[in-house]
């Protein structure tokens, strides 16, 4: 048996890094996702192991069961049905299972995915031999959720096959999960989430389960629907860095400076309720359109700001700033920051020649530019593992 899930990345249209210390934050799935397949080994196949193959990075992971059972003897017994998060004693047992396999040196951030994955296999589906294969059309560590992608898709492929979900086998394609499916996909994702970035918000997991629009602020989502043409240039610096670290080091700072820090997360606050209403607001024609982009730019760039308060934004990013201002476009760090990617809204009147020539200047730097689709679907799995 076999089933195959995918998740969508997404961008943070405002509110990173604050939504961690409470503040609103606008998020949106954008079309590229990352792909978990899940097969069981039938009796013939002889295999008492569990496989990880990260086709991307031509990496394989593989463990006995018998020494995952020895080596996490406390998670074999949990129910799929109820979602919980990895404790410390559990994270280090679990960090012995990975250090046995040499994780190239390029790729030592990997661990931390492993890791996540070990405890989602183990924690819904015990200690069974397993072969699951991951491929991602994200780039890692650049901003755009790979690592919720990763969690929410694993978490559903996980689930599809487990005896807390009851699906329809009959059905062909991608299909979506129902409501109370997703729920529980969305808090096991966060529970990977929390191995891979220590305290997340849970926005990004939650933007990668349910697709589209969404508010997001201490755990609740609003969904929202977009009433504007929003296109985003999204310009990967390719400077690597690590969501959890600048996580941390933000609130390093707001230990540092308590009241300027909050002060800094309540202006985000407004900033991304603000946002959220004027892309809610219905516009009625081209200069209406015009005069929201204006305001979403200068909200975008009021936020940037705000970000390089909170000490994350980087030389890369602020190079990026600096070209696209050359052609009167706003932009912003989307996700953690300190590298990665930058969102630049391009209105809707822009003529393409100049997004060329902005492309162009920015490609010229050593970035990839893209223009990713906005707010599709969120997880959908595909039983029977073909389409
Ligand atoms: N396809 C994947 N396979 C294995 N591990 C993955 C995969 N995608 C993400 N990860 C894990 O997530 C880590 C990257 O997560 P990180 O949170 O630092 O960046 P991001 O999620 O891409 O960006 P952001 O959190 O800012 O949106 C990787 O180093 C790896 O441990
Ligand atoms: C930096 C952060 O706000 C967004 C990362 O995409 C972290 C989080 O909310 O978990
Ligand atoms: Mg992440």
């Amino acid at each position: 048996m076999e089933v195959r899930a995918r998740a969508p990345g997404k961008i943070i249209l405002a509110g990173e890094h604050a939504v961690v210390h409470g503040s609103t934050a606008v998020a949106a799935s954008i079309d590229l996702y990352t792909y978990v397949s899940l097969r069981f080994p039938t009796p013939e196949d002889n295999d008492d192991t569990l496989k990880l193959q990260l086709k991307d990075m031509a990496l394989e992971f593989s463990w006995p069961v018998g020494k995952i059972k020895a080596a996490l003897p406390e998670l074999g017994s949990h129910a799929a049905s109820s979602p919980t998060s990895c404790s410390p004693d559990t994270i280090k047992s679990i960090a012995a299972l990975v250090e046995e396999h040499n994780i190239p040196e390029a790729e030592t951030g990997l661990a931390a995915g492993v890791s996540a994955f070990l405890w989602l296999y183990t924690s819904i589906q015990g200690y069974k031999p397993a072969k699951v294969v991951v491929t991602s059309e994200l780039p890692l560590g650049s901003g755009l959720g790979s690592s919720a992608a990763f969690c929410v898709s694993l978490s559903a492929a996980l689930l599809a096959l487990s005896d807390a979900v009851n699906l329809d086998f009959g059905q062909q394609g991608w299909l979506m999960f129902g409501e109370s499916e997703l729920e529980l996909v969305n808090k096991w994702a966060f529970g990977g989430e929390k191995i891979i970035h220590g305290k997340p918000s849970g926005i990004d997991n939650t933007v990668s389960t349910y697709g589209n629009m969404i508010k997001f602020r201490s755990g609740d989502l609003t969904r929202i629907k977009s009433n504007m043409p929003l296109k985003m240039l999204i310009t990967n610096t390719k400077v690597g860095r690590n969501t959890k670290a600048l996580v941390a080091s933000v609130s390093e700072r707001k230990v540092r400076h308590p009241d300027a820090m909050i002060a800094v997360f309540t202006a985000v606050d407004s900033i991304s309720n603000e946002l959220a209403s004027i892309i809610q607001c219905p516009a009625s024609d081209d200069l209406v359109i015009t005069e929201k982009e204006e305001k979403l730019e200068e909200l975008m760039e009021m936020n940037q700001g705000l970000l390089q308060c909170m000490g994350v934004s980087h030389a890369s990013i602020e190079t990026v700033l600096r070209t696209t201002l050359k052609y009167k476009l706003g932009s912003k760090l989307t996700g953690a920051g300190g590298g990665g990617c930058v969102l630049t809204l391009l209105p809707s009147l822009l003529s393409g020649t100049v997004v060329d020539k902005v492309i162009a200047e920015l490609e010229s730097c050593g970035f990839t530019c893209m223009i990713a689709g906005i707010g599709g679907n969120g997880l959908e799995v595909c039983l029977g593992g073909s389409s």
